[in-house]
């Protein structure tokens, strides 16, 4: 059973050296393993063994059986503490070719040393690399991939904008000459139009609007007054989206005082909120849920005013999960009955969603960046024509990766990359994104802990020497998801953990590298994600996170014209080779060869799993985060759409090795009925083929609502619990009463 466990004496006694020998004197467990390797060497062991039949050997049990079993000095008592907890249950019986082989012997169940001649325990960790379904190469499909030109030659002066509004451009904004989507956006805007845009990310759209909606306002007769109330709706789907653009448009009216900005926006208070409303907004920026909030709750706000309406993030505006708030929204701003100017923006409008958006707009032009005289088209000869609506367009210089990774490996291999960008490299920003709120909070104090030097958590920052983390997520209090993002906004370098509350919109400077370590719910969303990065004509990279088992995405992606790279995991984990402290149990040596290298970074990480497992088994609260994470984690899996569900299904994930990924030695049992794992990973065998011969239930469209509404709640977007909707409307109504009459 633990034939491949690594075996580290906890005793941390200085070792005597033999002066003659220049060795010291072996262990009891040394002197054991050695006897045991000579009795394998008589019996079993082919003498003249091929170093390829030792790599063969190496990359089915993940460790190299020739190589010596020293006993290892733990770093510290908490990290290589008193376990002894071996192979994970899933394991077992799983991968039979693995265990039965005759040559390979396994240890005895109790060695005598186990608990060593000094009374001192072993750890085993259970090996990594075994039992993991195998890696195939990953073949991207050829596709056309359509290109968007950032900048165009001409100046914002060409626009006939009024002077201080070009001056506040140049000196407060930076800015000088237009990009492809502003130079088409902004003079059709000017002369009246609705508009559906559509541009890469970070190309500029907030800057589309934003300057024919200020051009617009402050060349209003009568002059604008804070008492008329909004004239410009903005709405976006997150809080930070919904600050930055409110930030954007404080810059742009600098020099038109009278126009006030204001941002209405959930976790904010109530109260605050309405008094501000009862003074005056005129440029209204908001998520959609907290304007429903006012528009039924608070007296004061009136939209008699409203002469714009933009939707940022249209189509995620206009999905599913925020339909209901925007039909409110439309009905009170359409009830005034006065002419207003509609603009639907995003980097991945499809026609549909044009067409759904048309029912409210008059006559809106379509601008797509990537049709037309910006557009430029790799052609690829072996590639299917395509639809470029169906098409998504990139970054002309993003790096896009994918990286196959068995379940079990993805908690090392993220920790390798993260040392290998924010410690080896320098000036490294990443944004990490992460299926639930809960794994973020997880892997921060798990990472926090392990991975840096001198954890300190006294701000919104967890640091060390070199690795400095933050995190984002929907769970987190208002105020510190406002500081975490202006303060990543305004870090050199640093790791952002989030879920998808970061996905769209964020204007997060110099970003280097965007990481998907859970797969999002479709193209669309990879490509808002990997938009955090190379915006507006800058380098960047991405990297996404694949099982084995979910590699068809690969294709779902290039379905849209996005073409990745392979990085493969060994390079990846080999970055461990820079580390020491996570050292192996051999002395090593650079000139030994490329298997010894590999058998030493296997080590590696396998020395790295153990101090994550026992960081999480340390206490009942460490373990019982680990276990709420993976459950959080397993839920947000069943929320993938039904056009997904043959690459993302619950079913096929090993509810095992899916464990060891969140510092689990075992999976824990009863994570909920309602989530369904692979039967054939099952413990329980015969129960599990009974439910594989069953069809996965079907679910009814409010079930797939219900499920789509888990995933935003899960992911901290701005949807929000039935209850705590409830909890929060009570709430207000209790503060309108109060400042009612006040
Ligand atoms: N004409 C310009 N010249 C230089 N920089 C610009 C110009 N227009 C906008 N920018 C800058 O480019 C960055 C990205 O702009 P913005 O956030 O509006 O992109 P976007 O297209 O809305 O992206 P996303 O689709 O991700 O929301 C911002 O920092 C903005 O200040």
């Amino acid at each position: 059973m633990a034939e491949d466990a690594l075996m580290i004496n906890i005793s941390s006694a200085p070792e005597k050296f033999n002066k003659k020998t220049n060795r010291r004197p072996l262990s009891t467990a040394e002197k054991w393993a050695q006897k045991k390797r000579e009795s394998k060497r008589k019996t079993v062991f082919e003498p003249q063994e091929s170093s390829a039949s030792k790599q063969r050997k190496i990359n089915q049990t993940g460790q190299q059986h020739t190589h010596k079993q020293k006993p290892q000095t733990p770093r510290s008592p908490s990290q290589r503490s008193n376990n002894r907890d071996t192979e994970e249950n899933a394991d077992q019986g799983e991968n039979s070719a693995a265990k039965s082989p005759s040559k390979v012997k396994t240890f005895p169940k109790k060695a005598p040393e186990e608990h060593g001649d000094h009374g001192r325990p072993f750890i085993k960790t259970s090996s990594l690399f075994r039992n993991n379904p195998e890696i195939p190469d990953v073949l991207s499909p050829a596709v056309n991939q359509v290109k968007e030109k950032v900048f165009t030659s001409n100046m914002f002066e060409e626009l006939n904008l009024h002077p201080h509004l070009v001056a506040t451009l140049h000196k407060v904004l930076n800015v000088t000459s237009m990009t492809s989507v502003q130079k088409k956006t902004i003079p059709l805007l000017l002369s009246g139009k609705d508009a559906v845009v559509r541009s890469q990310t970070g190309s500029g759209k907030t800057l589309a609007y934003g300057i024919p909606v200020v051009q617009f306002l402050q060349g209003m007769q009568p002059k604008v007054k804070r008492s008329d109330g909004p004239l410009a709706v903005v709405i976006v789907p997150t809080r930070e989206l919904a600050l930055q653009s409110f930030q954007m448009f404080q810059k742009l009216l600098k020099p038109f005082t009278w126009i006030v900005p204001g941002v209405l926006m959930g976790g904010e208070k109530r109260k605050a909120e309405k008094a501000r409303l009862r003074k005056g907004i005129n440029v209204l920026i908001s998520t959609p849920g907290r304007l429903v909030d006012h528009i039924k709750n608070t007296l004061s706000i009136a939209f008699s005013a409203v002469r714009w309406l933009i939707l940022d993030e249209a189509d995620r505006t206009l999905d599913l999960g925020f339909e209901k708030d925007l039909t409110v929204i439309l009905n009170a701003l359409n009830a005034t009955g006065l002419a207003r100017q509609n603009v639907l923006l995003s980097a991945t409008l499809t026609e549909g969603l044009s067409r759904l958006a048309s029912i409210s707009m008059k006559e809106p032009v379509t601008i797509h960046v990537s049709e037309g005289s910006e557009e430029t088209v790799e052609a690829c000869p072996q590639a299917a024509p395509q639809a470029l609506s169906d098409s998504y367009v990139v970054p002309e210089r993003l790096q896009q990766h994918v990286v196959v990774v068995p379940s079990k490996l993805h908690l090392v291999c993220l920790a390798a990359f993260i040392l290998a960008k924010c410690k080896f490299e320098q000036r490294q920003k990443l944004i990490v994104f992460i299926s639930s709120c809960e794994a973020v909070e997880f892997l921060l104090t798990l990472f926090t802990a392990i991975l840096c030097e001198k954890p300190s958590t006294t701000s919104t920052k967890h640091t060390s020497a070199s690795l400095n983390f933050y995190r984002l997520h929907g769970n987190m209090r208002q105020e510190e998801r406002t500081e975490v993002f202006q303060e990543f906004s305004q870090c050199k370098t640093g790791i952002l953990l989030c879920t998808d509350v970061a996905a769209r919109g964020l204007d997060l400077p110099q970003v280097t590298w965007i990481v998907q370590y859970n797969p999002p719910v479709s193209a669309v969303e990879y490509v808002h994600r990997v938009g955090r990065t190379a915006r507006i004509g800058a380098q960047g990279s991405s990297l996404l996170f694949l099982t084995p088992s979910e590699m068809a995405f690969v294709d779902v992606l290039a379905n849209h014209n996005i073409s990745l790279s392979e990085m493969k995991m060994e390079d990846i984990l080999a970055n461990l080779m820079k580390d020491e402290r996570f050292k192996g149990r051999g002395k090593w040596d650079s000139k030994r060869s490329a298997a010894a290298f590999e058998q030493e970074v296997r080590e590696r990480a396998t020395v790295l799993q153990t101090d994550f497992e026992n960081y999480v088994h340390a206490n009942n609260e460490s373990l019982q985060t680990a276990k709420c994470a993976l459950q959080s984690f397993l839920r947000a899996y069943t929320t993938y759409p039904s056009s997904l569900k043959h690459i993302f299904h619950i079913r096929s994930l090993h509810l095992g090795h899916a464990a060891k990924s969140f510092g689990l030695r075992d999976a824990p049992q009863g994570l909920g009925s309602s989530i369904t794992t692979n039967p054939a990973n099952s413990k329980d065998s015969k129960k599990g083929k009974d439910k594989a011969k069953r069809p996965p239930k079907k679910l009814t469209a409010k079930e797939r609502v219900s499920n789509l509404m888990r995933s935003e709640y899960l992911s901290g977007i701005d949807g929000e619990s039935k209850s705590k909707k409830k909890r929060k409307k009570k709430k207000g109504q209790e503060e309108e009463e109060q400042s009612t009459t006040a």
